[in-house]
């Protein structure tokens, strides 16, 4: 198997696990595998498909810039330059993107602090942070119909090569070093943030 499929097949595995636990409603979502280094390539997922479905057109061959290496009639995801700022900026190999009712709301009830932190919560240790008074803190940043603008945006908060970002009343973006850290950083965001609500809920 080429490098090229076994990433193809790692980011499909990926897609259906999120799938399966519906993050990906009206086509929202993007992810993307990183495929080489030099030249930068990586696989991201076409524009506007129902990601949860399994085809054989789901994901497409971009360079550094997010441009197509082939050409296709479909279109790389229009939140691709996101992507390419986590690769242009880290050594991380793997990014994920989804849209939850969760994450959006944790988003706007934050939105105006800039930032959500938990500490004390042990979940945190996904992210390596073992000792007693480490703090995850989640930057959100507002959320721009110009994606250019937008991935400027969310670039200075790309400070490590693992990490994630609220987009407000928009969605999360996580990055890690393969699709394994990616996945698990993505599902620790979304358990925090519903614990979050759910001590909403009785306070
Ligand atoms: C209908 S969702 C709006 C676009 C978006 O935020 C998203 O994540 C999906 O866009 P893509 O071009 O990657 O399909
Ligand atoms: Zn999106």
């Amino acid at each position: 198997m080429t490098t090229l499929q076994s990433k193809w097949e790692e980011l499909a595995d990926i897609k259906d696990e999120l799938a399966a636990r519906d993050w990906f409603m009206g086509t929202s979502g993007n992810l993307a595998i990183k495929v080489s280094n030099e030249p930068l390539q990586f696989l991201v997922t076409a524009s506007g498909k129902d990601k949860k479905k399994r085809t054989p057109e789901d994901f497409l061959l971009v360079n550094a810039s997010g441009d197509l290496v082939e050409e296709s009639n479909l279109k790389p995801s229009a939140e691709t330059l996101l992507h390419c700022a986590i690769y242009e900026k880290t050594s991380s190999g793997c990014s994920l993107h989804v849209h939850t009712v969760a994450n959006n709301v944790i988003s706007e009830l934050y939105g105006d602090k800039g930032k959500i932190d938990f500490q004390g919560q042990e979940l945190i240790k996904a992210f390596g942070l073992w000792e007693e008074d480490d703090i995850l803190s989640i930057p959100i940043i507002p959320n721009y119909a110009h994606i250019p603008h937008l991935a400027e945006a969310f670039k200075s908060h790309i400070l490590a090569d693992k990490g994630a970002v609220l987009i407000r009343n928009h969605g999360i973006t996580v990055w890690g070093k393969d699709g394994f850290e990616a996945k698990k950083l993505l599902e620790a965001c979304e358990f925090l943030f519903q614990y979050q609500l759910a001590l909403h809920q009785i306070k």
